[in-house]
């Protein structure tokens, strides 16, 4: 089974649709750029709506432990998604710190990037016990507000039949009409979608939660995800 993220759901009603349709993993963003960016309140109100349902993924960039720590406290979240500069060593950190499995988002628009990549997940592989998560996303636009959820993709062939020493989800420029052939493609462990749903940046639409996560799900079950990574 392919695992579905939806990132960046900030009202009950939409997290309702992500978990309603049947999501994996929901993501809260702790980003003041961004569109989706919740409160501390409001993570907290989120957090207890999804907790059980789904796993619960908190997304920051290139944050302090004063804030993780808030974060953490407020959300109790099964995912760290780490979607800024953080090195090999400061994720260790973050690790050690609080104690919760990590996703490191990685810019893709290169071999050397994948790489990169590679290298990253045998670090993390080695400093914990096969918990941590990679993401392999667009890199942002020179000059972007955001350094993810712009919606926009990175040429998957640079990733198909790519193997990690880590589970990897796949993510940039997804949308309901795409997911199932990046699936098909790739092949990865999960797939992660912000803008691709929404009909306003921030502005998530339940129709199209619904239908994102129809399109992935069938496209596991036309035998998309053969290589049937743990969930
Ligand atoms: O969603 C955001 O606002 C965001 C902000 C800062 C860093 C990452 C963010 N989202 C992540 O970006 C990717 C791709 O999003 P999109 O589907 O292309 O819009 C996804 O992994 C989100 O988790």
């Amino acid at each position: 089974m392919t695992i579905i993220k939806i990132c960046g759901l900030s009202t009950p009603d939409t997290l309702a649709a992500a978990l309603d349709s049947g999501a994996d993993m929901v993501g809260l963003v702790f980003f003041p750029k961004s569109p989706r960016c919740v409160d501390l309140d409001t993570a907290r109100f989120l957090a207890d709506q999804a907790r059980g349902r789904a796993a619960i993924v908190a997304l920051t960039v290139d944050a302090d432990d004063a804030l993780i720590e808030d974060i953490v406290a407020a959300t109790r979240p099964d995912l760290l998604q780490l979607h800024g500069h953080e090195t090999a060593a400061r994720v260790a950190a973050i690790k050690a710190r609080f104690r919760r499995p990590v996703m490191k988002a990685v810019g893709i628009a290169s071999a050397a990037d994948v790489a990169a990549a590679r290298d990253l997940a045998a670090t993390l592989l080695a400093q914990a016990d096969g918990e941590d998560r990679i993401l392999l996303d667009a890199k942002p636009p020179k000059d972007a507000a955001l350094p993810g959820g712009n919606g926009l993709p990175f040429d998957r062939n640079l990733v198909v039949g790519l193997d990690l020493a880590l589970p990897f989800m796949v993510s940039g420029g997804l949308d309901p009409a795409s997911v199932a052939e990046a699936i098909r493609l790739v092949t990865p462990w999960g797939v992660d979608v912000s803008s691709g749903v929404e009909r306003a940046p921030g502005v998530k639409d339940p129709a199209r939660i619904e239908a994102f996560i129809k399109a992935a799900r069938a496209a596991c079950d036309d035998g998309g995800d053969a290589r049937g990574k743990v969930a």
